[in-house]
């Protein structure tokens, strides 16, 4: 067997206490857990029942949980409102050091944001996107609330150390391709369960010319092939962000894949070949080229979530309209993934450009991105949207019809009140 490592068995072997590879069962040490409003009431609930019999009833490190609001905000639903009054209290009788109340915005787009993810690090979230860290080269996986129970009364979980699929992406994007039509293209090919259980590794010089924000969106649609992780080898990219947010930060050249690390499967694409994507209902991994679906006529486009809701993809959406308005008949809902994303966006004067073109600017939220608070399909009508999943009745009518693409698509589309080429606007 190989002594050289994947970047994901080095991340395991440092939280676990000794090397380990691929298939090994671990027990390991929780850098960072973060929960929502809507997985954090079951976690805090398991909690108190596991801690029954313990006089102090203390969780693991007030320090090291993130807990934040995003899902149902401000509160939608009565069951809502309790569930914020039930964290909310957690929160400081924990003494919960970063407890974010609904102003913030999205966990996954926060958590890299405030520096709260590091390089390296091993972190869990109670949502099934926790896979976005990986953008920064940390092991980002979802658990469920009753795990999360554990993490926040132990500190500890264990694993099963998943093997890797290495995705190589070399060549250059065309004009108007972006990450969210590679990860589209990669889901598309390798079907929503190829990486089931898998570390998704995405390298190559396509991928390391991306930005950070066109880099969490590729993380972030890991799960979407069934990934445990969707990580990007830390950078000076990543060194560059990451030492914005945590002072004296320094990389560890280390920490990235050996070169006879061993994978599951290795793939290589050409980004120069690749066209816009777009995800068709009601499956992630029903995708096809856009001009398969050009002129289909959409009711909705949704630009936001924590795959698509930054300052670059909104910025990317208004050049694309360039002052043109949303079509007669459609509805256009935006909304940046958290407040620092929205005060860009403002200070750029986008929200302006955006509601000029009779568009709906909201405050940082998930959203219509899970059927939420707001901005549901009826039935029969179609959506074009620029967040991650697009299953039946998703984002309202299980009658509905979700299709998923990047924000230019999507801005294209808008202007047109059809599904368009963004090359073609
Ligand atoms: C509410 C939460 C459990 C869920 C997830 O885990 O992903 C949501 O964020 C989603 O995108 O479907
Ligand atoms: S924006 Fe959508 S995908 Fe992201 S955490 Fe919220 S509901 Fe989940």
């Amino acid at each position: 067997m190989s002594n050289d490592l994947t970047i994901t068995e080095k991340i395991f072997s440092r939280a676990s206490g000794r090397p380990v590879k691929a298939g090994d069962f671990v027990m390991a040490s929780i850098d960072r857990a973060m929960t929502h409003d809507i997985t954090g009431p079951l976690a805090v609930e398991g909690f108190y029942e596991i801690m029954r019999d313990e006089k102090e009833k203390k969780v693991w490190d007030p320090g090291k949980i993130i807990i934040l609001f995003d899902h149902q905000v401000p509160a939608d639903s009565l069951n809502a409102a309790k569930n914020h009054i039930l964290l909310r209290k957690f929160a400081k009788d924990q003494k919960i050091k970063h407890f974010y109340d609904l102003h913030e915005g999205i966990c996954h787009q926060v958590m890299p944001e405030k520096g709260h993810v590091l390089p390296g690090q091993l972190v869990v979230g109670s949502d099934s996107h926790t896979c976005a860290y990986g953008a920064v080269g940390a092991f980002g996986t979802g658990i469920g609330s009753t795990d999360m129970a554990a993490v926040f009364a132990l500190g500890r979980l264990w694993f099963r150390v998943p093997e890797t699929i290495r995705f190589e992406v070399d060549g250059k994007l065309g004009d108007r391709v972006y990450s969210k039509d590679i990860i589209l293209k990669l889901i598309g090919d390798v079907g929503a369960d190829g990486a089931r259980y898998k570390a998704c590794e995405y390298a190559g010089d396509a991928i390391r010319s991306l930005d950070m924000s066109q880099r969490m969106t590729i993380s972030n649609m890991a799960i979407e092939m069934g990934g445990k992780a969707g990580i990007i080898e830390p950078d000076r990219t990543t060194e560059a962000y990451v030492r914005q947010r945590s002072k004296g930060f320094k990389l560890d050249r280390g920490l990235k894949s050996d070169k006879g690390a061993e994978y599951s499967e290795v793939r290589e694409y050409d980004a120069g070949e690749l066209e816009p994507q777009v995800a068709c209902p009601h499956n992630v991994d029903n995708v096809v080229d856009v001009g398969k679906v050009e002129g289909k006529k959409i009711d909705q486009v949704f630009l936001g979530s924590c795959t698509n809701g930054r300052f670059e993809d909104l910025k990317t959406a208004a050049e694309v309209m360039d002052g043109r308005p949303v079509a007669k008949g459609v509805r256009m809902i935006v909304i940046p993934a958290s407040h620092t994303e929205y005060m860009k966006v403002l200070k750029a004067g986008l929200v302006e450009e955006f509601m000029n073109a009779g568009a709906l600017v909201e405050s940082p939220c998930c959203g219509p991105c899970m059927g939420g608070s707001f901005g549901l399909l009826g039935p029969g009508e179609v959506g074009l949207s620029t967040s991650n999943r697009n299953f039946k009745g998703r984002q309202g009518s299980p009658e509905a019809f979700v299709y998923l693409c990047s924000p230019a698509t999507a801005a294209a589309s808008a202007i047109k009140g059809k599904i368009a080429d963004p090359r073609s606007v």
